[in-house]
């Protein structure tokens, strides 16, 4: 049922916390392995000009998605001890703040639906978490003709809701659903900016299933893999980007 409104503050601080550079912690795995993520491709002249016609060869789909991948993942910045000590907090705002990553990111996640969740069945509704699922889970959800449809902090949503109390990598917290958001049976793909213990994308799940939902799958722009948070879903994982792991001096 409906909880009553509970408002938080918002506190501006500001922060000691440099950008992370090239410093090491105890608490993070070491740079230099390869990128799982990352697919090779062979075929990048399928479609190369056939007649002698000087037309750049388009790129197949896995090679448009492994260049977007590298792109992006080099935009990210990482923050140490942030929001609390111990913490490497993964900035993707760089993302959204350039047109062409920001572009490059809707167009990765679109290809990687298509080919991660592209069966018979049609997405009706993509769930995105407060706040950060926020930032592309309606563009996506365009781009796939289906609603979009957020679960939000307690306290945020009008009229009846379903609640989830969850434990995240700093924290716990509460999420809710309206009460009608989901139609029984809806096909829904939960969509997130980062997947850490996975506390959060675990109780937006059990919001879905409360509600009727049927989750398809789970998509994320990065994965803290390390923390295993995949383990706590139920249907398939799909992570666009490698796990964390400190940056390199460039
Ligand atoms: O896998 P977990 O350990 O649960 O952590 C992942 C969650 O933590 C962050 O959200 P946060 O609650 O910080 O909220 P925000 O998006 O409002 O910044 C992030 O955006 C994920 O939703
Ligand atoms: N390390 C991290 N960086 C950014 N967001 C997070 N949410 C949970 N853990 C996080």
């Amino acid at each position: 049922m409906s909880d009553p409104a509970a408002h938080s503050q918002h506190t501006i601080t500001p922060t000691n916390n440099p950008p992370l550079k090239n410093t090491s912690t105890a608490a993070h795995p070491p740079s230099g392995k390869p990128d799982p993520t990352l697919e090779s491709s062979s075929s990048s002249n399928e479609h190369a000009a056939s007649k002698g016609g000087f037309a750049a060869p388009r790129p197949s789909a896995a090679a448009e998605l492994a260049s977007l991948k590298i792109k992006l993942k080099s935009s990210l910045r990482q923050f140490p001890d942030f929001p609390e000590p111990g913490i490497l907090f993964e900035d993707i705002l760089p993302i959204f703040a350039n047109p062409e990553l920001h572009e490059g990111l809707l167009r990765g996640l679109e290809l990687a639906v298509a080919k991660q969740f592209g069966g018979k069945d049609k997405v009706d509704v993509v769930v995105g978490l407060d706040a950060r699922g926020f930032l592309f889970g309606p563009s996506l959800a365009l781009r796939l003709g289906a609603a979009f449809v957020p679960v939000r902090k307690r306290g945020k949503l009008p009229g009846p809701c379903e609640t989830a109390e969850y434990m995240k990598e700093y924290g716990s917290d509460f999420f809710q659903m309206q009460g009608d958001a989901i139609k029984k049976g809806q096909k829904v793909l939960i969509v997130d900016d980062i997947i850490a213990t996975g506390g959060s994308a675990a109780a937006a799940g059990s919001l879905v299933k409360t509600l009727g939902g049927e989750i398809m799958g789970y998509v994320f722009i990065l994965e803290l893999d390390f923390l295993k948070g995949r383990d706590k879903l139920d249907a398939p994982v799909y992570t666009l980007l490698a796990s964390q792991e400190e940056k390199l001096e460039q």
